[in-house]
């Protein structure tokens, strides 16, 4: 087992004054970004928002309370920059508008390590860079953060110039709420390669491709769509809801005795020995570079994501999704259905 000894810091081992008089910028405003630059500002943290001439969110942001600059401006006033962009965009971003700017000193942050870990960025070496990395979506880091919660985070560092790499970084982690939940302490790499790995094999593709294969054996028998989209996919949240809480084994205090019993005889028949083989597969896709080579690619201008672009299109027509939003239109909450917009 790696390093089970790594640390776990709570908010009692966090000190949230290290920030005080210094400015963060928060390079992006999607999904991390927003909440990053919303959690930080109420908790009295003095936070910028850097973009792109023309980006969307830029009104947003204003809108939101926050000074907006472009990345290059953004990254000039501060001391602590966090990239929150698309990983495949950030080397080009960071060569145009954050190498130029950075002061010896300046903290440069991460919420995932790919850039670092697979080389796409070198930051100097008088540049603290050190990740915190939420082990949950954005749009959840800034709901829990309100409901006075926390998404627990990751943290790492890659370079400590200043001597309080460490201490800054964990500073940051309770001003996002994470330190709330925990915080573990981890590297760079591992945590890039355990992150691709969890969103690819199982939170991700896995239990997306499990609750669509459940759909389709159920409506190709004949039975409702919308039936079939209740029991494999609307549910989906009510059994994992119950696992957050409690465990599997809370889980099953809560289901029938019957749905228990098919549980145990039927689980190890659909995620059998050659999933397992084939999650190894995916692990070492990960680790030797084959998944982040053939990503860049792809994303590239010379790729033109065409084959990101044509599984999306290909995910967007599936039938649980036309059904789905239909069902979803007609729940009494249905104005719940609005994440897409934010
Ligand atoms: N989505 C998530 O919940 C999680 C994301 N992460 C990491 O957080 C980082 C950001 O990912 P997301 O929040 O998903 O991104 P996103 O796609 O939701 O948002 C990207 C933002 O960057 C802006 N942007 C793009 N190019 C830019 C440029 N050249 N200059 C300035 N701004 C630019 C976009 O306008 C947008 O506001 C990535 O490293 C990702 O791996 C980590 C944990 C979870
Ligand atoms: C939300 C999260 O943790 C992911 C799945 O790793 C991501 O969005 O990259
Ligand atoms: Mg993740
Ligand atoms: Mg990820």
């Amino acid at each position: 087992m790696e390093n089970m000894t790594a640390k776990i810091f709570y908010q009692s081992d966090c000190n949230l004054s290290l920030l005080d008089g210094k400015t963060i910028a928060i390079i992006g405003y999607g999904s991390q970004g927003h909440a990053h630059a919303l959690n930080l500002k109420d908790s009295g943290c003095d936070v910028i928002v850097g973009l792109y001439e023309g980006s969307k969110s830029w009104a947003k942001a204003e809108a939101q309370g926050f000074k907006v600059y472009t990345a290059a401006e953004a990254a000039k006033r501060a001391d602590i920059i966090m990239i929150l962009i698309n990983d495949e965009k950030q080397a080009a971003m960071y060569k145009k508008d954050i190498a130029p700017n950075l002061e010896a000193g300046n903290m440069l942050m991460f919420a995932h390590g790919f850039a670092i870990h697979f080389g796409q960025i070198v930051p100097p070496a008088d540049v603290d860079v050190t990740m915190i990395a939420p082990k949950g979506p954005g749009h959840t880091v800034r709901s829990e953060y309100q409901a006075g919660k926390g998404v627990p985070c990751l943290v790492a560092v890659e370079q400590d110039a200043t001597g309080k790499a460490k201490d800054l970084a964990l500073a940051y982690a309770l001003g996002i709420g994470g330190a709330r939940a925990g915080v573990l302490e981890t590297t760079f790499r591992t945590e890039t390669e355990t992150d691709l790995f969890g969103e690819q094999a199982v939170l991700c593709g896995g239990v997306c491709a499990l609750m669509q294969a459940g759909f389709e054996t159920l409506c190709e028998a004949g039975y409702d769509p919308r039936n079939a989209y209740f029991e494999c996919i609307h549910e989906m949240k009510l059994i994992v809801d119950l696992i957050y809480q409690s465990g599997f084994e809370g889980m099953r205090y809560s289901i029938s005795n019957t749905a228990e019993y098919g549980d145990y005889i039927t689980g190890p028949k659909i995620v059998t020995e050659d999933t397992k083989k084939a999650m190894k597969k995916i692990l070492s896709d990960i680790q030797d570079g084959t998944f982040a080579k053939d990503f860049l690619l792809d994303m590239s201008p010379a790729g033109g994501q065409a084959h990101f672009r044509a599984m999306r299109r290909k995910a967007a027509e599936h039938p649980a999704e036309v059904v789905g939003k239909e069902v979803r239109k007609l729940y009494s909450w249905s104005n719940e259905d609005k994440l897409i917009n934010n």
